[in-house]
């Protein structure tokens, strides 16, 4: 009971605090309709403050002389017979606003309340520093250039233009700086002012210095214009030649536009600054001729032009010397399927970027600037979100922006690495074929010095996409079935064949489909390496897949014998050494071509051989690179029994085309993206993480023949390449099979390093050291075979030790 009284008084003098006379002031200032009453009544306050403004101009004359004190300090003076609109006081302020202060830009003072009544009526919350500095910017600036150039009229009339502000200021500034002082000072003034305020003025300035476009550079211009002129925007074009690029900066005056100008939530600076770059290849040349191109291709020849002919008359040797009179493919082979030149359509621009800000917009997320990129298939959009938005936000729009944009292939790219922005890739409404020969007539291309130059095609921004691939060193292709995965590897042998002598480099074509490489065949005796039994060089059947996959292992070996012979670490030193004669030819010593393992549909491979297709791709994988071989495998079913951990383990490279699902995108790239991606040679590369979206080059089937026809007519070697024969099938090879990797002796690591330390390929020497019996250390041994850090048993020779170092060996380990 006692407790029920005292909590009651409590709570009346709860009631009692809350309802003094401050708290209930406070109240009041805080309530919505107070602020409302307010902003009404300064509202009103500047409608008094106008009319009276304006009525000045019409009856200021006549009030002029009852108006002895114009800041009225003495109220109640003779206010009898005012004319202004606005009585006594109206007509008072209208004299010390004007006259006595600013002229007419005094209205400019009306700005700062206006904006503080809307606030109050929550209206329109727009920044009060800015409706106060800019009035008051313009107010000072247009009252001193109307006191200056009207001072002389000022005897005259009733109506001080500029006021007296104006008038003395400007008297003084004549006298100090002289009329060209003060043009000069007000000239520059403006110029800030402008500057500061309206955003356009900059790139308008620019633009008065920028190099005016020429003539003979039309392209995209006359589709911009056109377009540009149909949306009314307005387009200022800057093309440059030289660099074969070109800028539209856009300021885009479309009434659509969600900004209103003079409020701070989009301020037209914000969104009119829209600009669209169209990169061109960085150095399109038109058709070469053919003799051109001879040219071009002799001089870019390692090692077969005239100089190396004298040098190796001096001693040298010369590997292309059987066939010195190979002509490099010309460049009229390949087809010519635009100019190579993206161009703009502002229709399409202007329309992406109002569907992706108002997008942006329905969900609450402000951008600073939007700029595009626009590549031969895709448009890269690069937004910078204003302060404050979370890019995750962004990145969960994906499927609403391509909703609204109604496009396939949108990719959200939160940040582009590298760089503070956001990126949006949209597809072009019309997509640009990149030929093959535009790839290869790049300066990039035709300058390379890569060992195995790959051009794959060209980036979002119109560069030239090119790989060495001695560094990659493998590549793994996967894609959706009529993607573009077939035309990726054409691309690949092309750009090789444009660039390789056959002496220096020699194919392994694989194709169970038995279709995509046959019309290869005709160079098998220039660039094709063979089995010696083999009566068709391109591989179509299982079993001599297994059978050509084994001997490549053979020649790995034997490479790695003559490498070690040598005293070299890879096939360039070894070459090297060969070439300046350091290397007995009666020694065995011989020039090694580079080769190339294409296996197209390595799915099927692994569907019907399983482990006997993948050991030796693994073992290839992982050894190969330093004598000079390397793998591209492709596949159109990217599931994880096709691309398992090991084959991903060997294969950092990798190139998507189009997949389904998100999921095959996962298996090959790691992360999701390729199903997002276009088809038509619309690509992701990876290597190491980075993604990079690629146009990859077109390059159809007759163009294929052309090259193919082109070098079967030359003078060739007298067979193709042969590989060496595979010995070991019926033993070793059979006993391998039977080894499972992935139920490894506990002792195997132990052993490796034992091995590799010692250097020493003996069983017996892993049975004495962990005290283990003869049959355990045989099968430690035949394990370590297997993994590839030994070789096969040799007689009563010790195995050869196939690790040099235990850098490598942990490396290995890592990835077994
Ligand atoms: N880079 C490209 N540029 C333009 N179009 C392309 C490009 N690549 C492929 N295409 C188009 O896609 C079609 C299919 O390409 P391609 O034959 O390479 O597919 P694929 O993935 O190899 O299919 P499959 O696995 O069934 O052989 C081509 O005929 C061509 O019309």
């Amino acid at each position: 009971m006692a407790k029920t009284e005292s909590s009651k008084k409590k709570s009346q003098s709860k009631d009692n605090q809350s309802n003094t006379m401050p708290n209930r002031f406070i109240r009041l200032l805080k309530d919505e309709r107070t602020h409302f009453i307010l902003g009404l009544i300064v509202l009103v306050g500047v409608i008094y403050v106008a009319l009276s403004l304006i009525s000045f101009f019409y009856t200021g004359a006549a009030d002029q002389s009852k108006i002895q004190d114009p800041w009225y300090i003495n109220m109640g003076g003779n206010d009898a017979n005012i004319e202004n609109w606005t009585g006594a006081i109206g007509a008072h302020i209208a004299e010390a606003m004007i006259n006595r202060g600013f002229g007419v830009a005094a209205f400019a003072w009306l700005i700062f309340p206006i904006v503080v009544g809307l606030r109050l009526m929550s209206v329109r919350a727009i920044e009060l520093w800015k409706a106060f500095i800019y009035p008051m910017l313009i107010m000072v600036w247009l009252s001193l250039f109307l006191g200056t150039t009207l001072s002389y009229v000022y005897k005259d009339t009733f109506l001080f233009l500029g006021g007296e502000h104006g008038y003395y200021l400007g008297e003084w500034m004549r006298s100090k700086f002289g009329w060209s002082g003060t043009v000069l000072v007000l000239a520059v003034t403006c110029l800030i002012f402008c500057i500061i305020i309206f955003s356009g003025t900059l790139p308008f300035l620019r633009s008065l210095f920028k190099r005016k476009p020429k003539p003979e550079v039309p392209f995209a211009a006359e589709a911009a214009t056109v377009s540009a002129a149909s949306m009314e925007v307005e387009t200022e074009m800057i093309a440059d030649p030289k660099e074969n690029t070109l800028t539209i900066e856009v300021d885009d005056l479309d009434e659509e536009d969600p900004f209103v100008v003079g409020t701070e939530e989009e301020s037209p600076k914000e969104e009119s600054d829209f600009e669209v770059v169209a990169p061109q290849p960085e150095t399109y040349q038109p058709a070469l001729s053919t003799a051109e191109a001879h040219h071009l291709f002799d001089n870019n020849k390692p090692l077969d032009n005239e100089d190396e002919y004298d040098q190796s008359s001096l001693g040298e040797y010369d590997p292309t010397i059987d066939l010195s009179h190979y002509k490099f493919p010309v460049l009229e082979l390949l087809k010519e399927y635009n100019n190579g030149i993206t161009s703009v359509d502002m229709d399409e621009q202007n329309a992406n970027k109002h569907k992706i800000i108002n997008t942006l917009k329905n969900y609450g997320i402000e951008i600073d600037s939007i700029k595009a990129t626009v590549g031969p298939t895709i448009t890269l959009y690069e937004i910078v979100p204003k302060p404050g938005v979370r890019i995750s936000k962004i990145k969960n729009l994906e499927d609403d922006i391509a909703l609204s944009l109604a496009a396939l292939g949108i990719r959200i790219i939160a940040p582009i690495p590298g760089k503070g922005t956001i990126g949006i890739e949209v597809p072009n409404r019309d997509p640009q074929i990149v030929s093959m020969r535009s790839v290869i007539s790049s300066k990039k291309f035709q300058e390379s010095r890569y060992d195995l130059p790959v051009a794959f095609g060209s980036t979002i921004t119109n560069e030239i996409f090119m790989l060495d691939l001695c560094k990659m060193p493998h590549l793994l292709v996967a894609g959706a079935t009529g993607q573009g995965k077939s035309v990726g590897l054409n691309a690949i042998i092309a750009s090789l064949l444009y660039k390789k002598h056959p002496s220096t480099l020699k194919f392994v074509l694989v194709d169970p489909k038995k279709v995509e490489f046959n019309i290869y065949s005709g160079i098998e005796k220039h660039f094709l390496a063979k089995l010696p039994d083999g009566e068709e060089a391109i591989i179509t059947d299982v079993s001599k897949v297994v059978q050509t996959l084994n001997s490549l292992t053979k020649e790995m070996d034997d490479r790695y014998e003559l490498l070690k012979k040598a005293h070299v670490r890879n096939i360039k030193e070894y070459n090297a050494k060969f070439v300046s004669r350091h290397l007995n030819p009666e020694k065995g010593h011989k020039f090694l071509p580079y080769i190339v393992v294409i296996i197209d549909e390595f799915g099927d491979l692994i569907m019907q051989a399983g482990k006997e297709v993948e050991l030796p791709i693994a073992r290839i994988a992982q050894l190969a690179r330093a004598v000079g071989i390397h793998m591209v495998i492709a596949t159109q079913r990217p599931s994880t029994n096709i691309i398992t951990g090991v084959i991903k383990a060997n294969f950092p490279a990798r190139v998507a085309f189009r997949v389904m699902a998100m999921v095959d995108s996962r298996t090959i790239l790691d992360t999701p993206g390729a199903n997002q991606l276009i088809g038509r040679g619309d690509m992701l590369f990876s290597q190491g993480g980075d993604l990079v979206r690629v146009q990859c080059a077109f390059v159809d089937t007759p163009e294929v023949e052309n090259i193919v026809k082109y070098i079967s007519q030359q003078q060739s070697y007298p067979t193709a390449f042969y590989l060496p024969e595979y010995v070991g099938g019926e033993s070793e090879g059979n006993d391998l099979s039977d080894v499972d990797l992935s139920k490894r002796d506990p002792l195997f690591e132990e052993a490796a390093r034992l091995i590799v330390a010692s250097q020493q390929g003996s069983t017996s020497l892993i049975q004495r050291k962990f005290s283990i019996g003869y049959n355990r250390a045989g099968r430690l041994a035949d394990q370590l075979e297997a993994a590839g850090i030994i070789g096969p048993p040799d007689g009563s020779k010790p195995r050869q030790v196939l690790i040099s170092d235990e850098y490598n060996l942990e490396m290995k380990l890592k990835n077994l």
